[in-house]
């Protein structure tokens, strides 16, 4: 991976601590937001990722690219699986269960992927440094142990719930986060 130093972890960097109420190892995670573009069950056109954890640290989803997803004529579109690589990161800095967005996504892509393709999705955390959290990602090509067509590297940042109450839609987060207050 070609991660510049703003996705790399800095000296001193902890490892995560994953949270007691997130799934165990063998568990999965299901989806953060129902109308999520990456995970989301009732998006229409979305990516519909769906994903386990095997060690309770780190996360592995498979996604196939299909006709909507294609760039050059049967090819998937470099935009789709960057969005692939950020809702599999963002998912295993969900396993911390704070809140974090996506401050800078890098991406290597190393194969075309051609449409039909299954490709074997793994992120993980490779440090936290205040509210900083450096995280990396891999796509695979038809197998967990294929040849790799992406690589990312991510800095994502914490936020408290405000974040997307200010910004986005109070009522929807609510309606499917009640288990967090906005403001505690
Ligand atoms: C519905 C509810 C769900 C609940 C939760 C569940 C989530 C479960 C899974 C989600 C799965 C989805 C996966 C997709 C995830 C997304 O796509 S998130 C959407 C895309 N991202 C965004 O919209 C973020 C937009 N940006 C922002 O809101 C703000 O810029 C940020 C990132 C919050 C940072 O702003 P800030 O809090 O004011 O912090 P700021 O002081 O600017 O920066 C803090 C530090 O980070 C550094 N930094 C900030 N940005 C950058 C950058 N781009 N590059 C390098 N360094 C940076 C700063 O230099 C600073 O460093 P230090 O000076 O401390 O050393």
């Amino acid at each position: 991976m070609t991660r510049s130093t703003l996705t790399t972890p800095p000296p001193g960097a902890e490892p995560p601590k994953t949270h007691p109420d997130g799934p165990s190892a063998g568990g999965s995670l299901g989806s953060h937001f129902s109308r999520c573009f990456g995970c989301g069950d009732d998006h229409p056109t979305g990516l519909h990722i769906a994903a386990v954890t095997p060690d309770g640290a780190s996360v592995e989803a498979a996604f196939t690219v299909g006709e909507s997803h294609q760039g050059a004529p049967g090819l998937a579109h470099g935009g789709v699986l960057a969005s692939a690589m950020d809702e599999v990161i963002g998912m295993s800095i969900w396993l911390l269960r704070k809140p974090y967005v996506t401050a800078r996504l890098e991406t290597d892509y190393l194969l075309p992927v051609p449409v039909g393709t299954t490709l074997h999705l793994r992120a993980w955390c490779t440090g936290i440094a205040g509210r900083k959290a450096y995280l990396e990602a891999e796509g695979r090509v038809g197998a967990p142990g294929g040849p790799v067509a992406v690589r990312a590297a991510a800095l994502f940042i914490e936020v408290d719930m405000t974040h997307f109450a200010e910004h986005g839609d109070l009522a929807a987060l609510q309606a499917e986060h009640q288990d967090y207050e906005v403001n505690p």
